[in-house]
């Protein structure tokens, strides 16, 4: 079949269908070598709305709004339900994705998947899915990357990233795949809050950006005042020096201040397994990003050439269209500079 496949995925609303619908829509802008022939497919039985020019649609196949109707299940039994099976009937799907290529135009298909994590992680139907695509259905090896569209604005709070990111590394996991985090819907934040994410050198650099937050501006005063008192409390003991806080000698302030102490005590537990998380993305390198404003088309063409770079899409087009390209020096056989179109000894 050859193409490429970029495997859409992301948590839902994370905005993988608008991701889906403006790819194509860029792709059909572009020219000469980088021209393809995109055709868009929503394996989504749960979907809405969708604006773009669908090629082939799982819900002609099944539906979780028919399944829900006729099987009386829940929607996420019933996604389950219709993954399946489209799994026991996936010829349907292989006869659909047959070369369509028009011309000298290679099929480039842009896979729109459902949000549920449940469906990569505890039963492996997605990974079957593109596993037997991958490797049965004559694709060319290699030539699938799974595109994670990250919603940008969960930037703002460290730990809704952090939990993206997690979710990120759980689907990279499952997959297989090579991987491309898109920051989505950067339309709809201030350009230095992106760089600021993009900046980012880790997760741990995020979390710590984080903890200087709190402890500046969040923490409310009386909290803050009952820490300093915690600094009092003698931990190792169990005992409180009521000589060091002569204000606060009564039993009751005792009360609350040891149970304060054992929320702290889990708040740094919580805090200390943060870090580690934080460390194990920094390990995968996941905090790396490919940032898309939609409203941006030099936005969308770097992610699009990031992504078909991750699968070296292109390449044989990109040295047959420079070959062609008679107004580059050097490669034109007529012109003065002619260089052989070899590499430099
Ligand atoms: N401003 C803005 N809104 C966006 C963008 N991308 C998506 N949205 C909005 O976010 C919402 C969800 O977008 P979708 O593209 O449907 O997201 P999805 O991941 O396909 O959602 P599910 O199909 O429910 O999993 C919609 O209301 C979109 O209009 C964007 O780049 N900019």
């Amino acid at each position: 079949m050859g193409g490429a496949v970029q495997v859409v995925i992301g948590p839902a609303g994370s905005g993988k269908s608008t991701y889906c619908q403006i790819m194509q829509e860029h792709c059909a802008t572009l020219s000469g070598s980088r021209r393809r022939n995109v055709l868009v497919v929503n394996l989504d039985p749960a979907a809405e709305a969708m604006h773009y020019d669908c090629a082939v649609d799982v819900r002609d196949l099944i539906s979780v709004e028919d399944v829900m109707e006729e099987l009386g299940l829940g929607p996420n039994g019933a996604l389950i339900y219709c993954m399946e099976y489209l799994l026991q009937n996936l010829e349907w799907l292989q006869e659909r994705m047959e070369p369509a290529g028009e011309g000298d135009m290679q099929d480039y298909w842009i896979v729109d998947c459902p949000g549920q994590i449940e469906l990569y992680t505890h039963v492996p139907i997605m990974r079957t899915i593109l596993d037997r695509m991958q490797h049965q259905w004559g694709f060319t090896p290699g030539c699938m990357v799974s595109v994670c569209c990250i919603d940008s604005t969960f930037c703002c709070d460290a730990q809704k990233m952090i939990s993206g990111q997690l979710l990120a590394l759980s689907t990279m996991i499952a997959l297989e795949l090579p991987h491309i985090n898109v920051l989505t819907k950067g339309d709809l934040l201030p350009e230095r809050d992106i760089d600021a994410v993009l900046n980012l050198q880790s997760a741990s650099q995020l979390w710590d950006l984080e903890q200087d937050r709190t402890s500046l501006f969040a923490m409310p005063r009386e909290m803050a005042s009952i820490m300093t008192e915690l600094e009092d409390y003698d931990s190792n003991n169990q005992n409180f020096n009521p000589s060091n806080n002569p204000q606060k000698t009564d039993e009751t302030t005792q009360e609350q201040l040891k149970k304060q102490q054992k929320l702290e005590q889990r708040r740094r537990q919580r805090h200390r397994l943060t870090e580690n998380i934080c460390g194990l993305l920094d390990d995968y390198t996941m905090v790396s990003f490919v940032p898309l404003n939609v409203n941006d088309e030099e936005s969308i063409d770097h992610v699009l050439i990031t992504v078909d770079h991750a699968v070296q899409y292109g390449e044989d087009n990109e040295v047959r269209g420079v070959e062609a390209d008679d107004d580059m020096p050097g490669v034109n056989p007529n012109d003065d500079d002619y260089d052989g179109g070899g590499d430099d000894e």
